[in-house]
Parts: C-alpha cells; structure tokens; sequence
C-alpha cells in the first residue's frame, strides 16, 4: 500500500502578538485526503494557527509548508480554500453575485464558472436559493453559501474555521457528509471545532490549549490512551495537571 503523503508540514511555530504569546512551538504533520480536527476552547489559538495556513498571517518563529512550499505563496493560492469564521458575503448581492464575483477573482469564467457555481450550491443544497439576496438568507444558509465559495476553484486543502457554528444538528449532518465527499474525492481538509461531536468525525485530531499543541492522534487513540469515555474527558486528561 502506498505511504500518505503529508501537504501540510507546521514547523516549531510561534506567535507572538504584542507580549502575548499565542502559539507555543507547534510542530504537526497533515496528511493528504484526511479530515483534521483542531480541538480546542475559545482563544486557544485554532484561528491564528489556520490562518497562518492560509498564507493570511506569517508565525513570529517557525515556518509553515504546504506542499513543501513555504507559507506564504501566491503559487499556493489556487490549491487553498479558506473559510473564515465570519461570513463575508455582500448582503445586497443575490447568492449567484457572490458566487460569480469570487468566481472571477479565481478566473474561472463563462460555461466553467457556471458549472462549478451549479455544482458548489448544490453540494450545500441551496440550488434552490440562488437568485435570493444573501440579506434574505438565514445564518446557516450563510455558512453554507460560504463554504459553497471557498469550494468553488477545487482547492486541495480546505481550511474551515467553526464551519458549522449556528447550524443546526440536520444541517450540520449534511455539511459533514460533503466534507466526507470531498475526502473522498482527495481533498485534504482541516476544520476547527470546539464542538465534541463533531470532533469524533475527524480522521485524526490535534488538541490544542492556551497555544501549545497537548496531543495528537485519532479520536480512537486519544480516548484510549486516557482511558476516557469521550474527547472530551481525553481532552481533560491531556490538559489536566
Ligand atoms: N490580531 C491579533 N492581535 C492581538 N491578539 C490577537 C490577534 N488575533 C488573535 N489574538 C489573540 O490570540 C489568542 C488566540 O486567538 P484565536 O482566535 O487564535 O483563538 P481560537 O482558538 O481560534 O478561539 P475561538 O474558538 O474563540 O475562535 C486570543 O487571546 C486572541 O485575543
């Protein structure tokens, strides 16, 4: 069997902002085609570290590799979808205007571009929704048309901070199901979450605390080591002391 390769290389990364240190020398390895799971309370330091693989902040020491190219690279941006934690959508536009103004600023055009915006609201299920202004969209459809705009250039990697806040649970089932669809498809996805549930469907999870990186491995594996029940008593465990 062929050995998974890692895209995503975190290096002894550190940061700083101001006298705060927000990431503590974090060193991880993301495999192609897994689901990545950043677990950790508010504040831990998830975002800084996600958007740092975005190619959106740089570490204060340290580097980051996406496909053994240093972050960042505008060579890279056509492989990343990024999906931050707050919408940014224009309200006043129909849902086919935003999709059709990203899909410009990723130069996909004309029948491609039409196609891959059908394809996108489809996967979130909001064919339907199309030409409704997004101010007319409820918060979930909003997430959902997000993540629909982070999906449209095919990214390798996929980078989705809290995808499913305010969302509920039958929603939140269909969203994890296209994720699941897009791994399969050898999308490399990493998601944060401090929702333990939804921590359980990640192939392999890091837990992170108050910057540092406490504990690696698949849910499997966290819980067993610790003899715990839940993630989340794992996570106490590995936090604990
Ligand atoms: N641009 C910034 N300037 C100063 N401090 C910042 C900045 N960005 C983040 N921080 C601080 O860094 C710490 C970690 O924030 P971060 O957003 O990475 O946490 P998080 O784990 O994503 O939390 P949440 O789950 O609430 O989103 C927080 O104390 C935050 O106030």
């Amino acid at each position: 069997m062929e050995a998974t390769k890692a895209c995503i290389s975190i290096r002894h990364v550190s940061k700083k902002f101001g006298k705060q240190q927000v990431l503590k020398e974090i060193s991880l390895e993301i495999m192609e085609g897994e689901i990545f799971g950043l677990l950790g309370p508010s504040g831990a330091g998830k975002t800084t570290l996600v958007k740092q693989l975005a190619g959106l902040d740089i570490p204060t020491s340290g580097e980051n590799f996406l496909f053994e190219e240093k972050m960042p690279s505008l060579k890279l941006i056509e492989k990343i979808g990024y999906m931050a934690q707050s919408d940014a959508l224009y309200e006043e536009l129909s849902a086919k205007e935003n999709l059709q103004f990203f899909s410009a600023l990723y130069g996909l055009k004309g029948k491609n571009q039409q196609q891959r915006i059908e394809e996108v609201m489809k996967l979130v299920q909001l064919s339907n929704h199309l030409h409704k202004p997004v101010s007319n969209y409820s918060g979930g459809m909003k997430r959902r048309l997000s993540l629909a705009i982070a999906l449209l250039h095919e990214p390798k990697i996929l980078i989705l901070d809290e995808p499913t806040v305010g969302i509920d649970p039958v929603l939140r089932k269909s969203i994890w199901e296209a994720f699941n669809e897009l791994k399969n498809k050898g999308t490399t996805l990493i998601v944060t979450t401090h929702v333990m549930d939804e921590a359980e469907k990640c192939d392999r999870l890091g837990l992170i605390r108050d910057g540092r990186l406490i504990a690696v491995g698949t849910p499997e594996e966290l819980k067993g080591k610790t003899n715990s029940a839940t993630i989340e008593e794992a996570f106490l465990v590995y936090g604990g002391a």
